[in-house]
């Protein structure tokens, strides 16, 4: 099977500091990859240039067999590739309900008028409405975004992105700094998704429980290079990844 995404040779630095390098890997269509390492290798930064919001020094993204690489964050969305919106790009003034319509509309490619469609389509709002079930946030859907507490403000995140029913979802560390009564509703939204097995999924996490339960496959990253990248068991296995990584996280993995 033809992988969805493909990266070759990908690296970045910032002045003399090599952040992602070399990076060359596949991931199979509706599998769920996640990406491991220590702080500062190089996870988020990964991300980034997937999404379009970095731009590599050198090497490439391919995406279902097109290179996206100069294409911009915007273009690539509408490609199939959602990155998990982070809280700065949610309107804090605007309800819960509202932010997720706007997302539902842009996926509909009607952003543009977006304040006369907010008001006049009921359809947009029962399909927010229905995102809103998925990640258990529907009892908040009319208080306004700035009044949610953390836990809450990652799951509309995460709304908004299965809101753009992208092929290919980029998940920054869903969970972080969520309580850990909060963790389990999102792990089970999470699950789901992968059940579905119409997605494809690439999850950042430190939590190792979390990644072994839900990963198909875990790529190590290290000092901005792919250390190892196999089924857990094989990753789990890796005298290299043990030694560099693995040792060192059962201090402080959560
Ligand atoms: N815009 C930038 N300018 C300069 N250095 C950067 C920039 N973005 C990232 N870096 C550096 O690149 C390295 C990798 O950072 P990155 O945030 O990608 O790591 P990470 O694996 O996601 O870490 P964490 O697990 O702590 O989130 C770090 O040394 C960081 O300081």
């Amino acid at each position: 099977m033809d992988p969805i995404l493909k990266t070759e040779d990908l690296t970045i630095s910032f002045g003399g500091h090599v952040a992602v390098d070399g990076v060359s890997l596949e991931v199979k269509p509706n599998t769920f990859k996640s990406i491991i390492g220590p702080n500062g290798a190089g996870k988020t930064t990964f991300f980034n240039l997937l999404s379009g919001q970095l731009k590599p020094t050198k090497g490439k993204v391919i995406f279902k067999g097109t290179d996206i690489t100069n294409l911009s964050p915007t273009i690539r969305t509408r490609k199939g590739i959602g990155r998990s919106f982070q809280i700065t790009n949610v309107f804090p003034n605007l309800t819960v309900l509202e932010n997720v319509r706007l997302a539902v509309q842009s996926q509909k490619n009607v952003f543009y008028n977006m304040y006369r469609h907010v008001n006049q389509d009921p359809t947009m709002k029962e399909i927010a409405m229905n995102w809103l079930e998925k990640v258990l946030l529907d009892n908040k859907a009319h208080t306004l975004a700035k009044n949610l507490a953390h836990g809450e403000k990652r799951k509309l995140e995460l709304a908004m992105l299965l809101a753009l029913e992208t092929e290919l979802l980029l998940l920054d560390e869903p969970t972080a700094g969520m309580s850990l009564e909060e963790v389990p509703a999102i792990l089970d939204v999470i699950r789901k998704l992968k059940e579905e097995k119409n997605r494809t999924i690439i999850l950042i996490e430190h939590k190792m429980d979390m990644v072994l339960d839900l990963s198909d496959s875990l790529m190590v990253l290290f000092h901005g290079e792919l250390l190892a990248d196999g089924s857990p068991e094989e990753i789990m296995n890796n005298e290299l990844v043990q030694s560099a990584y693995l040792g060192g996280l059962s201090h402080d993995a959560s």
